[in-house]
């Protein structure tokens, strides 16, 4: 009856997850997704490769732009050792406030702090609410086009650090070309593309993992 996606997205979890447990949090998702109504979760492939580099990674501060309904969220936090933090940032009221039933079903909300507005204003401010010196890792998901300014932002608010792990969504579909530019030809960047299907379906997709050198 969820009037909205998102709302079906969580009776969906409250119907088939069970709370506490984060897997089946985002394998509930991804049920309803793949055989139901398609959204623009990272997803169960791309979400393989979010969990090896986040292992790999094993950050202490996380952020996350463009919460959407927490899927993502949720499979980041679940992989952050205690007292380690994600920050999300969303600026749509309305997924915000469905990504936090999500997150609280998922039992990941003492590691997760949902920051509501947009990602332009609130990159500035990181420092200052938070307490954050710098980023131990970034997941890009947000639109498109706003990869490269808040990227550029990240830097010049000294938001990263040597070794800080960007790793972003959607670089081929939808696509974000310039942010491919951005990333592949600085010397302040290691690069890397890591070849995967966009979520529910059989069309090319990827995660770019960018190493910030400092
Ligand atoms: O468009 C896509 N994602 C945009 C995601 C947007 C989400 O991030 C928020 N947002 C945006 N700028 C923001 C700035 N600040 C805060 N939240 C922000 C929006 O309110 C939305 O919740 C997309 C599209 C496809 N697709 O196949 O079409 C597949 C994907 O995986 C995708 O991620
Ligand atoms: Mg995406």
């Amino acid at each position: 009856t969820g009037s909205t996606q998102p709302q079906r997205m969580l009776e969906a979890v409250q119907k088939n997850a069970t709370k506490g447990d984060p897997e089946s949090v985002f394998s509930a998702i991804d049920y309803y997704c793949r055989h139901k109504e398609w959204a623009m979760n990272v997803g169960d492939e791309k979400g393989l490769i979010l969990d090896s580099v986040l292992t790999e990674v094993n950050p202490s501060i996380a952020l996350e732009l463009g919460t959407y309904c927490g899927y993502s969220t949720v499979r980041i936090a679940r992989l952050l050792s205690p007292g380690s933090k994600l920050i999300t940032v969303e600026f749509n009221p309305a997924f915000a406030a469905v990504a936090r039933q999500i997150i609280a079903y998922a039992g990941v909300q003492d590691k997760v702090t949902l920051v509501e507005g947009p990602s332009g204003d609130l990159i500035p401010k990181m420092k200052e609410r938070f307490g954050i010196k710098s980023f131990d890792f970034v997941f890009l998901d947000h639109w498109k086009d706003r990869y490269v300014p808040d990227t550029k932002l990240l830097e010049d608010c000294g938001l990263l650090r040597k070794g800080t792990v960007l790793l972003a969504d959607n670089v081929i579909c939808p696509g974000a070309p310039e942010y491919l530019k951005y990333v592949r030809n600085s010397p302040r960047y290691e690069s890397r593309y890591f070849k995967s299907n966009l979520e529910y379906s059989k069309v090319e997709d990827g995660l770019e993992k960018s190493v910030f050198l400092g």
